[in-house]
């Protein structure tokens, strides 16, 4: 027998209304209960509820779902009580002491999955849309949610079951044909599929970009302005700025919004060659965290620079930004040899004095820099890593069935790819992968 389970779906503390929703076989007898009757459903009805001894909670506004149609599927209702703490807690234990249990994350959306209201993609679309800070999040999620993702995964798979039905006749039917041709006519639709599945993999970062932001990273050499780069991004003072070089060790993380997108931004020390040990562990994390970035930054004192501005550039990759910083102190020639590493690197460069609002320019180049990298016609195929190893393993056993010989190899490959296809939107997967993904949850989603 399933629990009859309860949560609070409003955040919790001081507000003007707060949300709590019940699902589960009890929910009929419950509301009847607090509410002296059951309304008529998906219908708002006021009701007073109130307690076991008939001590009075709140006036609430009362929605009845029966199932199936409903969020979970299951029998559902909510009640929309006045948003302070005393009214939510007093609601929660009458609901406990009615026997209900208090859900667990994603319990609510784990049963919506569990009735088939849902595949797994669309559940996790669920905990993005949720966590979605920025519009392209927001949609990402969406679109994903629509079931736009899991359609394309079911595409692919038809594909295969089509391939496959074709290799299973050459292994049935060996007589009618010679195996070779019938198999044959698997290959076209397989090779088309393998350049599909590539492409959605080459593009897999994409998605997860936008879920998690693009990783921007500002190195440089000591004291050439990193931290007041990130400071003026941030439009706050998240890291110390002093004259004094080696003043940042920690990499600082500032999230910023880009053109609709989500960016995490990291200021790290200045590197050079120190004996100093935690100014050495501070070189270390800067050198770590810049290449996993997807853009660095590498600021340059274009005035002063001594010679520890190469060994910074050195994390530089083509693509990457050179920042020519302090333009207001430049004189002649200065900064000419790093402009010239820079070109040598395939960077590009960008003269500016953070002193006098040089930030808007590099504020401009990255919006431009990130929506150029995120946005496409078409949504992702991939918006976690899970979608993206289905997609690898999917388009390897593809590559290995179109390496066989025998059609009955062929097809266990083909067979391989549309299950590893199916885990994205769940219809394959162990508990273990659902506790991970609905883990994530908050409670009373
Ligand atoms: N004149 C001038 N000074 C600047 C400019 N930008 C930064 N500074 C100064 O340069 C010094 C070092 O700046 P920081 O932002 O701390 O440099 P950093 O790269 O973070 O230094 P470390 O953390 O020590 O590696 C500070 O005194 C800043 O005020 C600029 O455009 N012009
Ligand atoms: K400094
Ligand atoms: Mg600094």
């Amino acid at each position: 027998m399933t629990d009859t389970i309860f949560a609070p779906a409003t955040a919790p503390g001081r507000a003007a209304l707060a949300v709590v929703r019940l699902s589960g076989p009890g929910v009929r007898d419950a509301v009847a209960a607090l509410a002296g009757g059951v309304p008529s459903p998906r219908r708002a009805s006021l009701r007073r509820l109130r307690d076991l001894d008939g001590a009075p909670i709140d006036e609430a506004l009362t929605f009845w779902f029966p199932g199936p149609a409903s969020y979970t599927g299951e029998d559902g209702a909510e009640f929309h009580v006045h948003g302070g703490l005393a009214v939510v807690d007093a609601l929660v234990e009458a609901l406990s002491a009615l026997g209900l249990r208090l859900a667990e994350p994603g319990e609510f959306t784990r049963r919506a999955f569990q009735n088939g209201k849902l595949d797994l993609a669309q559940a996790e679309a669920v905990a993005d849309l949720i966590d979605a800070e920025t519009s392209a999040q927001a949609r990402q999620a969406l679109d994903q949610l629509g079931g736009n993702l899991s359609r394309r995964y079911d595409g692919w798979r038809e594909a295969l079951v089509e391939a496959l039905a074709v290799l299973e006749a050459a292994v049935d039917f060996p007589d009618e044909d010679l195996p070779e041709d019938v198999a044959a006519r698997a290959r076209g639709p397989l090779e088309g599929l393998q350049r599909e599945l590539q492409a959605a993999l080459l593009d897999s970062e994409r998605g997860r970009r936008v879920r998690e932001g693009f990783r921007i990273a500002l190195v440089g050499a000591p004291n050439a302005g990193k931290s007041s780069l990130l400071n003026a991004l941030a439009e706050r003072d998240a890291a110390i700025v002093t004259a004094t070089p080696g003043t940042t060790r920690d990499v600082i993380e500032v999230p910023l919004v880009l053109g609709g997108y989500k960016a995490l931004l990291a200021d790290t020390a200045g590197v050079r060659e120190t004996d100093e040990a935690i100014e050495a562990e501070g070189v270390r994390r800067a050198r770590a965290w810049a290449e996993d970035a997807d853009l660095r930054i590498w600021v340059v004192d274009a005035h002063g620079s001594d010679g520890a501005w190469r060994e910074a550039g050195e994390l530089a990759r083509a693509g990457d930004l050179c920042l020519l910083n302090k333009a207001d102190l430049v004189t002649g020639l200065d900064g000419d040899r790093a402009r010239a590493a820079a070109a040598d690197k395939g960077l590009e460069t960008l003269d500016v004095s953070l002193k006098s609002g040089g930030v808007e320019a590099v504020r401009s180049w990255l919006t431009e820099r990130v929506v150029a990298a995120l946005s496409a016609a078409e949504f992702p195929a991939a918006t976690r890593l899970r979608h993206a190893e289905s997609l690898r393993e999917a388009a390897e056993r593809v590559a290995r069935a179109l390496a066989q010989r025998e059609p009955e190899l062929a097809a266990e490959d083909v067979r391989l790819a549309a299950r590893a296809l199916e885990r994205v939107s769940g219809r394959v997967d162990p508990e273990a992968v659902l506790d991970r993904v609905f883990s994530s949850f908050c409670i009373g989603k």
